[in-house]
């Protein structure tokens, strides 16, 4: 994780940045700046363009226009892989695994930090007894709290949040605030989409809200 106090870039750098579909404006163009221990909240209605956003910013859309800097550096795909952990509403998650075969499958895939265990993570996020548990057998709110769990393990200092607390119940989200608050303590910085500030997490934060759907 990058040091903020020898690094002079933010995290991540967004200008001009603008996606339509169908040659229909879905958002931008954009300005923002996230720093190490901040949290960006993105706001909007449906279909403001909020998902569409941080799946640009992830790199599973292409924008029409516009740049975008990770730690002062153009966001190529490597650099994407190394800062950026993107929790949207389908974690990629196998039906047929075992909760804790698929934490295992994504730390595999994405990488882990060292020194933090997928069956201590289950616990931090209430799942602990769910190890064994085929995946098709949890709730939305436990394969959302599975999602977090593979969040916390990621060894991305950059967070970009689709609704986190979404099917989660008031302790859930009190789990998310508690671990953006020690993200962000830690060097990191979050992006995180909602409908409204009314389940925020108590640190310090930019607002960018989005437009109203045409
Ligand atoms: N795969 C798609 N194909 C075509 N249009 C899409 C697609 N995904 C989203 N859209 C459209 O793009 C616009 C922005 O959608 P997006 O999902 O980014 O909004 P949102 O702000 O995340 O909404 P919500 O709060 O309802 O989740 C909407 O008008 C939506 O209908």
């Amino acid at each position: 994780m990058p040091d903020s106090a020898v690094s002079p870039s933010p995290l991540l750098a967004v200008r001009g940045l603008a996606f339509s579909r169908n040659e229909t404006p879905v958002f931008g163009p954009l300005d923002f700046a996230v720093d190490a221990n901040e949290a960006l909240l993105v706001q909007g209605g449906n279909g403001a363009g909020k998902t569409t956003l941080l799946r640009v910013l992830a790199g599973l859309l292409r924008p029409d226009a516009g740049s975008m800097q990770i730690d002062g550096q153009p966001a190529r795909h490597e650099l994407r892989a190394r800062f950026v952990a993107y929790l949207g509403h389908l974690p990629g998650l196998k039906a047929d695994l075992s909760a804790l075969q698929n934490l295992d499958f994504l730390c595999g895939l994405h990488g882990r930090r060292e020194a933090q265990g997928t069956e201590a993570a289950m616990a931090i996020v209430g799942l602990a007894g769910y190890e064994d548990a085929p995946l098709r057998t949890l709730s939305a709110g436990q394969k959302k709290r599975l999602g977090l769990a593979r969040l916390w393990l990621s060894p991305a200092p950059l967070w970009l949040l689709d609704e986190p607390y979404a099917n989660l119940d008031l302790d859930g989200i009190t789990l998310v605030n508690r671990m953006v608050q020690a993200h962000l303590r830690d060097g990191g910085a979050a992006l995180i989409t909602t409908h409204g500030a009314y389940a925020a997490p108590p640190v310090r934060t930019r607002l960018l809200e989005l437009g109203a759907a045409a």
